[in-house]
C-alpha cells in the first residue's frame, strides 16, 4: 500500500507539466506542499514504519548507507529519536534476527540489483527492539530506477505482525485445541441450535457432520426435558453446571454446560460432553481391585502368621496384626522402617540370605527374631521375591510363623527320648549310648568298666499299697540320693519302675564293689514322703568289662542276673558269676509258670498235722503250698518260694495262701467235724518287707469270717533276723490282734538271745534238720536239748518238725517238747483226705504208745 503511493507520488512528479517558471514554481510548491501535507497525514496515519533509502554506493547492504525512517518506524522497535536509531542501513540491519540476517540482506541486494525489477522485494523477518525483545515484521519495498535501470533509491514498508500473528495464532490454537479436545464440544445458540460442533463429539455419538445428524446431536444430549431446562437456565443465566450423567448407545456419559457470550455479546451455550464409560469402568475395576485388596488384607489380618512385606531398600510396606500381635509393633509405628534394623540382631545374616533370595527368588528357614520388648525368639520365616513385569525385584513378602512352642516341643520330645521324665536321669537309650562311649574309652585306655543293675527291694509293695503317687516320690528320692552317691564320671539311669543301672569306669573289680556299697549306704536311712516313711533297701548286680562281655547288652544282663542272685539272697550286692546264667534262666521261667498257675488257680493247699505229744492229740495243722506242674510235676515250695520271693510274687501268693486256708478251716469248722485247732500259715520274710502286711493279714482273716486266734503264723528264723526290728514291730501288731506267733525253722537264723526275748512269740519250732539226727548225732541232740531249753526259759511253747519216727517222738517228749509234726504223725495231705483222716471223732488222736 505504502510501495504504491510512493509510486504514485513520483509518477506524479515525474508527469507535472512545464508551465511558467513563477507560476509554475508557485503551482509546483502549492502541489507539493499539498503531497507533503498528504504524506505527512499518510505517515501519521498508518501503522507501518516507512523507509527510503538513496542509493548511492554500489553496495546496498553497507552499513553506512543514508536511511530515512519513519517515526512510526522507530516506534515499532521502541525507539523515539534518531540519536538512538540514526539515519543508516546499519541501523537497521544490525538488529536483524541472527537467523534472519542472512536471508534478509540477500534479498534486499538481489531486488536492488535485479535491473529488470522482476525481483521482489516481499521478506518476513525479526527485528531486536530496544527492549531487548525480537518481534515479527513483513518488509515490502520497491527500487526506483534509471531508464537503463540502475537503482536510484530504494523504499517500502515495515508491518508489525507479531500482533496479528498472536491473535491468528490464538485464533487457530483454540480452534485447534477444540477440534482435538477428547471432550465432546458443542456451541449452540439461545434457541439450542447447534452453531459448531468438535470431532470428538461426533465420535461420541457416532455421527457424521451433516444436518440431520447434529439436530439429533442435542436431541442425543437432552434427553429429558429436566435437562433441557437446566440448560436453559445455564444460558439464561450464564452458569455452570457439571458432572450430568447421561447415558447414549450403551455409553455412560458426563455433560457439562456452560452459559457464555461471544464476541458479538450473544449468549451461546457450550455443550461439554464426556464418554466415561471406560473411566468409569476402570474406576470400578479399581474400587473392586480396592475392595478385594482390603479383603486380602484383613484376611491376611485374621492370619495366624505374621505377613509382612518390605521392599527392595527393606522398608516395611505392609505388616499385618498377626505381626502385631507377635512382634508388640503397630504397623503405624514399623511402616516405613528398616525391617533388618527392627528385627536383626545380626544384620549381616540378613545381607547374606537377602542375596541368596535374589538369585532364587525364595528363602525359607528359622532365625533369630527380636520383639518391640527386646526379647529374642524363634520364628520359621519364609521369603518370597516379588519382581515387577519387567522382571526387576520390586518387594519381598515375608510369613514368620513363631515356633517357640514347636522348638519347645522338639526340645522336649528329644529330652523325653533320652530323659526319664520322673527322676531327670538318663533313661535306657541314653544309657546304652553312655555305655557304649564309656566301653570305647575302656577299650582305648585298656580300663576295667563296671556295670551295676539294682532293684529296689519293696518298691512294688509301697506302690501296690501306697498307691503310685507315693512310689513316685520315693523314686525321685532314691533317684536324688544314688546320683549324690556317684561321682561325675559315672553315670546313673533308671531303666524302668525301680531299676536304676550305673556305669563306671574301674580299676579293678574291687573299686566297682566299692561303688556297690557307696550306692547301698545311699539308701540305709529311710526314705520320708508325703504317704510315710519307708526302709527302701536295694539289691545290686555287677558285671565288669571285659571278664563279663565286651557289649552293652551283654554286661547289662550279666549285672542283670547277679541283681536277682543278690534279690533271692539278700544280699546288697553281688558280682556277676558265668553259672549264675543258666541257674537265672531257670528262674526266670519258672516265676513265669509260678505266675500263671497263680492266675490260673492251679495251685493247692494240703495240710499236715500237728500233734501234741503228751496226748497224741490232733492240735492243728500247716498249710503247706502245692504246685503240680503239667511239665515239671510236683515242684516243692522249698524251690518255688525263694523264686516267687526275689520275683516279687510273694505278697500275692502270700495273701492267696492265707485266704484259701482260712477258707478251708471255715469249712471244716462249718461243718459238722471235730476242730483242727488252730491252722498254720507260712509268712515269708519278703511278706512282712511289704506295707501293711498286718493289716491286710487281719483283713483277709476277718473277711473270711474267722478270728485271728484261729490262725497261727509262721515266720522263719533267718527272715525275722533279715529286717528284726521291723519284723518285731509287725510281730508286735499281730500279736496283740490274737494271732499265734511261731518262729519257723529254730536254730538255723542265728538269732541272739536279746532278739529272741524281744520277740512276741508264742512257739518255737525245731528245724528239722536237727531232728532228723538227733538220735544219732550228739550235737544235733544237744541242739534240740538247748532249744527246748531255751523256750522253757522263755516261757515259750516248743514244737518238733520232721519227725519220721516213734523213737523220735518219744525222745521229744521225755525232753519236754510240747507237740511234733512230721511223716510219722501224718504226711501233709489234700484238705478230704486230711479231714478223713483228722477230724472224725475216731481220728482225733494218735496212738503214741
Ligand atoms: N523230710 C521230711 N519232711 C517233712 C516231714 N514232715 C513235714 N515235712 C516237710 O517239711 C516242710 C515243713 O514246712 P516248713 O518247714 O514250713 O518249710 C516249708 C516252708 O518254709 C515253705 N512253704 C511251704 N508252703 C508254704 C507257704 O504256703 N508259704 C510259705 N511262705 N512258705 C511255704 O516250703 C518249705 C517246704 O515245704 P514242703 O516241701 O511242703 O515241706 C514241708 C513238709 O512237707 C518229715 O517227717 N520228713
Amino acid at each position: 500500500m505504502i510501495a504504491s503511493f510512493l509510486r504514485f507520488l513520483r509518477g506524479k512528479a515525474r508527469r507535472a507539466p512545464p508551465a511558467q517558471p513563477g507560476a509554475e514554481l508557485a503551482a509546483l510548491r502549492a502541489q507539493i506542499g499539498a503531497m507533503q501535507a498528504r504524506f505527512d497525514l499518510i505517515r501519521q496515519a498508518t501503522s507501518d514504519g516507512l523507509w527510503d533509502m538513496e542509493i548511492c554506493s554500489p553496495d546496498p547492504i553497507d552499513g553506512d548507507n543514508p536511511f530515512w525512517w519513519s517515526d512510526q518506524f522507530r516506534r515499532l522497535l521502541g525507539y523515539s529519536d534518531e540519536r538512538d536509531f540514526p539515519n543508516v542501513l546499519r541501523s537497521w540491519s544490525s538488529r536483524l534476527h541472527p537467523d534472519d540476517a542472512g536471508p534478509t540482506l540477500v534479498a534486499f541486494a538481489a531486488h536492488v540489483h535485479d535491473r529488470t525489477g522482476r525481483t521482489p522485494y516481499d521478506v518476513t523477518y525479526r527485528l531486536k527492539c530496544r527492549n531487548g525483545e525480537y518481534r515479527w515484521f513483513r518488509a515490502q519495498g520497491k527500487t526506483i530506477r534509471a531508464p537503463d535501470g540502475t537503482p536510484q533509491r530504494v523504499a517500502g514498508a515495515l508491518t508489525d505482525l507479531t500482533d496479528r500473528n498472536a491473535i491468528l495464532g490464538l485464533k487457530r490454537f483454540s480452534e485447534d485445541i477444540i477440534a482435538n479436545l477428547p471432550v465432546g464440544l458443542i456451541v449452540a445458540d439461545e434457541s439450542l441450535r447447534i452453531i459448531r460442533v468438535n470431532r470428538a463429539f461426533l465420535e461420541i455419538f457416532g455421527m457424521q457432520q451433516e444436518g440431520s445428524a447434529l439436530a439429533r446431536a442435542l436431541d442425543a444430549v437432552f434427553r429429558n426435558d429436566a435437562l433441557r431446562e437446566e440448560a436453559q437456565r445455564v444460558l439464561r443465566d450464564e452458569s455452570t453446571r457439571q458432572g450430568i450423567a447421561t447415558e447414549w448407545g450403551g455409553k455412560r456419559l458426563r455433560v457439562a454446560l456452560a452459559g457464555i457470550r461471544d464476541a458479538e455479546e450473544r449468549r451461546r451455550l457450550l455443550v461439554m460432553t464426556e464418554d466415561v464409560t471406560e473411566k468409569q469402568r476402570l474406576r470400578e475395576e479399581a474400587r473392586a481391585h480396592v475392595a478385594r485388596q482390603r479383603d486380602q488384607l484383613s484376611l491376611l489380618d485374621k492370619a495366624t502368621d505374621a505377613i509382612l512385606v518390605r521392599g527392595i531398600d527393606h522398608r516395611i510396606q505392609f505388616w499385618n496384626k498377626s505381626a502385631e500381635r507377635l512382634y508388640g509393633w503397630t504397623s503405624k509405628e514399623v511402616l516405613g522402617r528398616s525391617e533388618v534394623e527392627l528385627l536383626y540382631d545380626e544384620p549381616s545374616q540378613f545381607a547374606t540370605l537377602t542375596d541368596e533370595l535374589l538369585e532364587h527368588d525364595e528363602w525359607r528357614g528359622e532365625l533369630m527374631h527380636r520383639r518391640k520388648d527386646g526379647s529374642s525368639f524363634a520364628v520359621e520365616s519364609h521369603w518370597t521375591l516379588v519382581r515387577s513385569e519387567d522382571h526387576q525385584p520390586q518387594s519381598v513378602l515375608v510369613i514368620n510363623t513363631d515356633i517357640t512352642q514347636r522348638k519347645a516341643t522338639a526340645e522336649k520330645i528329644e529330652y523325653l527320648a533320652l530323659y526319664d521324665m520322673l527322676t531327670g536321669l538318663p533313661n535306657r537309650r541314653l544309657f546304652a549310648d553312655r555305655v557304649e562311649q564309656a566301653l570305647m574309652n575302656a577299650q582305648r585306655h585298656r580300663r576295667t568298666l563296671a556295670v551295676m543293675f539294682m532293684d529296689l527291694n519293696r518298691f512294688k509293695e509301697i506302690n501296690d499299697t501306697r498307691g503310685h503317687g507315693v512310689g513316685d516320690q520315693v523314686l525321685v528320692k532314691v533317684a536324688t540320693r544314688l546320683r549324690a552317691a556317684l561321682r561325675g564320671d559315672e553315670t546313673l539311669a533308671r531303666l524302668a519302675g525301680d531299676e536304676f543301672v550305673v556305669v563306671a569306669q574301674t580299676d579293678d573289680a574291687h573299686a566297682g564293689i566299692l561303688i556297690a556299697e557307696r550306692l547301698e549306704q545311699a539308701l540305709t536311712d529311710p526314705v520320708v514322703t508325703s504317704g510315710g516313711t519307708f526302709s527302701v533297701g536295694v539289691s545290686i548286680g555287677i558285671a565288669f568289662y571285659p571278664s563279663d562281655g565286651t557289649t552293652s547288652e551283654d554286661l547289662l544282663k550279666c549285672a542283670d542276673i547277679a541283681m536277682y542272685r543278690a534279690k533271692a539272697t539278700g544280699a546288697g550286692h553281688i558280682c556277676y558269676r558265668p553259672e549264675m546264667g543258666s541257674e537265672l534262666a531257670e528262674r526266670m521261667e519258672l516265676a513265669r509258670k509260678l505266675q500263671r498257675a497263680l492266675s490260673e488257680d492251679k495251685l493247692e493247699l494240703h495240710y499236715q498235722p500237728k500233734v501234741c505229744l503228751r496226748t497224741g492229740k490232733l492240735v492243728g495243722a500247716e498249710a503247706l503250698l502245692r504246685w503240680h506242674d503239667p511239665e515239671r510235676g510236683w515242684i516243692s515250695p522249698a524251690t518255688f518260694i525263694p523264686v516267687a520271693e526275689a520275683r516279687d510274687i510273694i505278697g500275692v501268693l502270700g495273701k492267696w495262701v492265707l485266704r484259701q486256708a482260712c477258707r478251708q478251716l471255715k469249712a471244716w469248722q462249718d461243718a459238722d467235724l471235730a476242730s483242727p485247732g488252730r491252722l498254720a500259715v507260712n509268712v515269708s520274710a519278703r511278706q512282712l518287707d511289704e506295707a501293711g502286711v498286718a493289716d491286710s493279714i487281719q483283713a483277709i482273716v476277718r473277711e473270711e469270717g474267722l478270728a485271728p486266734s484261729d490262725l497261727e503264723l509262721e515266720l522263719t528264723e533267718s527272715g525275722v533276723m533279715h529286717h528284726v526290728e521291723r519284723a518285731i514291730e509287725i510281730m508286735k501288731t499281730l500279736k496283740r490282734a490274737g494271732f499265734a506267733l511261731t518262729i519257723d525253722d529254730f536254730g538255723t537264723g542265728y538269732s541272739s538271745l536279746s532278739y529272741l526275748k524281744r520277740l512276741p512269740v508264742d512257739k518255737l519250732k525245731i528245724d528239722m534238720a536237727f531232728v532228723r539226727d538227733m538220735l544219732k548225732d550228739h550235737h544235733d541232740r544237744t541242739i534240740v536239748t538247748t532249744i527246748i531249753g531255751m523256750a522253757r526259759n522263755l516261757d515259750l511253747d516248743v514244737i518238733a518238725e520232721g519227725v519220721e519216727e516213734a523213737a523220735q517222738a518219744d525222745t521229744l517228749r521225755a525232753m519236754g517238747c510240747d507237740e511234733a509234726q512230721g511223716f510219722y504223725f501224718g504226711r501233709p495231705v489234700t484238705a478230704e483226705v486230711f479231714a478223713q483222716q483228722w477230724l472224725t471223732p475216731a481220728m482225733q488222736a494218735v496212738c503214741l504208745e
